[in-house]
């Protein structure tokens, strides 16, 4: 019916319109608050959200009432007017949604100000020092005392906070009409209740390659740590890593390096040497985008940018990338340290930016990614590229490119130690969370679920006994804290190698994937650009099929850019005489 669908282009003209400033001045405030935490800023950034709130509230009961049935109506109004329905934590009272937005300010403030105080008196904080420490580290207790540490005193803090969130945060998406807060963010992908059995299938095909590098470095670790310590039929100790979470593997490179004497892989040194700070390392970034024929960076954003940890105030250091909905003011906030790490996610947050301005165009319901994992994708693809010695050695980071086998296999082992090491910390996260919101775990088994998935998924094992009844490993990962969901990095870190085997087709790459650098090709930007400005106006499912020509997630593309690297990992660990995989479950370190 006409009128109902002009009624619908106006509704939804009105909502945008009204929504880019309430959205604008509630981004002001969360940004406010995560660059300059206190009392003050978190009522401030609260009171912005109670406005926010009213906001979406008064427009999806208007949506309701007047759009009881958006199917009649044509794609672009109906996926509008659906979205504006959901009304998310605005279904709260004012007494609710206070104490949930006191709880969520709470935990996050917990997180970013925790610090470990160390047998010598040195008092660490996360960003850089723990992080540093972890990453540099190789001394057994040293490592064992900071993990220790650090999970003490972010995580034990919000056990029973997080609990009191679970239950009002369920109450709003229940208001939805949802099971619980994880069937609504399973909602976003759009795959009618499908979207664990996917991520489920696409682990099971990429689980033998993890197993193969686990073993490996696992040895490696036993020849550096010994016996004592490494049991080479068990989960590996999880503070020995290089990383917090052991998430991702890359600091530990040097362990496990398998031919020395080669190119490095780590442009670290070069990028100090060569006087490289926080500025220069986002004009390189940005320069990639540029050379795609993407879009540079406005000028609000090198003026609104939080570039590095100020020295005079508590702020959020964990990176992140923010939309102000007015189409020129976009940030990214990170507490930047010089070396190869943060430029690479350097890019992965510019990957969001750039998002942003290609669908700044869109209605506001659609500045969105097709689905959350696009996001994330976004500048990882562009890494994957900048990554290559051969890129790096062009912009002079990397001194010579040794073009042969044992380089290349030196390559897909640092790139391995990041990307397949990852990914059963990407699905464990919201595996850990939906069980929770469901209710299946409940705050008596918080720390036995996280235990138990770290060991089943990861191979890892914590290296102190960990108490139920106070102890809360979860907490002490940002994403938990700060109520940021987490299976898109999964979804990103498949679909990534699917951009990126796109790009490096459509910019005429001949030769092994991982060699592939397609810098400068406008016809990969362009290929990527189609997809960007779609926003989140068409199911991800088109958008997958707009940039790779199939409509589905595949490990394809990763399996073939690993291929070679799986090959050796497999006659390494039978030279080693290394079965893959840990049976002896209770093995303690
Ligand atoms: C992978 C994920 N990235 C991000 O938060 O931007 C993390 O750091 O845990
Ligand atoms: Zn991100």
């Amino acid at each position: 019916r006409a009128d109902l669908q002009s009624e619908a282009v106006a509704f939804t003209a009105n909502y945008s319109t009204d929504a880019a400033e309430v959205y604008y001045n509630s981004s002001l405030a969360a940004w406010n608050y995560q660059t300059g935490i206190s009392e003050e800023n978190l009522n401030a950034m609260n009171a912005e959200n109670v406005k926010s709130a009213a906001f979406t509230k008064m427009y999806g009961e208007q949506a309701k009432a007047e759009f009881p049935d958006t199917s009649k109506l044509e794609e672009s109004e109906r996926r509008q007017i659906d979205s504006i329905k959901i009304l998310g934590t605005a279904n709260l009272n004012e007494a609710d949604l206070n104490q949930y937005n006191d709880l969520t300010g709470g935990m996050e403030a917990t997180y970013s100000t925790a610090t470990v105080t160390m047998p010598d008196g040195r008092v660490l904080n996360l960003d850089p020092d723990l992080t540093a420490l972890m990453a540099t580290s190789r001394d057994y207790n040293e490592l064992k005392y900071a993990w220790k540490g650090w999970y003490e005193a972010a995580g034990r803090p919000i056990r029973d906070d997080y609990e009191s969130f679970v239950t009002l945060s369920n109450k709003a998406s229940v208001a939805d009409g949802f099971a619980d807060t994880g069937e609504y963010w399973r909602s976003w992908y759009e795959m009618n209740g499908q979207l664990e059995a996917t991520v489920d299938a696409l682990w099971a095909e990429l689980q033998p390659l993890y197993t193969e590098l686990h073993a490996y470095v696992r040895r490696k670790l036993y020849e550096k740590y010994g016996s004592n310590y490494i049991n080479l039929k068990a989960p590996i100790p999880a503070h020995l890593l290089g990383n917090m979470w052991a998430q991702q593997w890359g600091n530990i490179y040097d362990l496990v390096e398998p031919y020395s004497g080669k190119t490095g892989v780590d442009a670290t040194p070069a990028m100090q040497s060569q006087g490289y700070d926080a500025m220069k390392m986002f004009k390189t970034s940005e320069e990639f985008f540029v050379s795609l024929g993407l879009d540079k960076m406005t000028d609000e954003f090198w003026a609104n940018t939080m570039f590095v940890k100020p020295t005079d105030r508590d702020v959020v250091c964990h990176a992140s990338a923010w939309d102000f909905y007015n189409k020129v003011d976009f940030r990214i906030k990170m507490c930047t340290v010089v070396n190869m790490e943060d430029l690479i996610t350097i890019h992965h947050e510019m990957g969001h930016i750039q998002y942003y301005q290609q669908y700044k165009d869109q209605p506001i319901p659609f500045r969105g990614g097709a689905n959350p994992g696009f996001h994330e994708a976004v500048g990882d693809t562009l890494a994957l590229s900048v990554s290559t010695p051969k890129h790096l050695n062009k912009i002079g980071l990397l001194d010579e490119v040794e073009e042969d086998d044992e380089a290349d296999i030196n390559y897909l082992l640092s790139q391995a130690m990041d990307k397949i090491a990852f990914l059963p910390f990407g699905l464990m996260i919201d595996k850990w969370r939906w069980s929770v919101f469901s209710g299946d775990t409940p705050k008596a088994k918080y720390q036995e679920k996280w235990d138990q998935l770290r060991k089943d998924l990861q191979g890892i094992t914590p290296p102190v006994e960990r108490d139920g009844t106070t102890d809360f490993d979860p907490g002490a990962k940002y994403h938990v804290p700060a109520n940021t969901p987490y299976i898109r990095y999964f979804v990103s870190f498949v679909v990534q190698f699917q951009f990126y085997q796109s790009m490096c087709n459509a910019s005429g790459h001949q030769g092994p994937l991982y060699k592939c650098d397609f810098y400068q090709s406008k016809e990969a930007g362009a290929k990527l650009q189609k997809m960007l400005e779609l926003g989140s106006s068409k199911p991800w499912q088109f958008a997958m099929n707009e940039i790779t020509g199939s409509a589905d997630m595949s490990t394809l593309a990763l399996q073939e850019y690993f291929s070679p690297l799986t090959a050796w990992l497999k006659q390494k660990n039978l030279e080693n005489g290394d079965t893959p995989g840990w049976t002896d479950m209770d093995w303690r370190p």
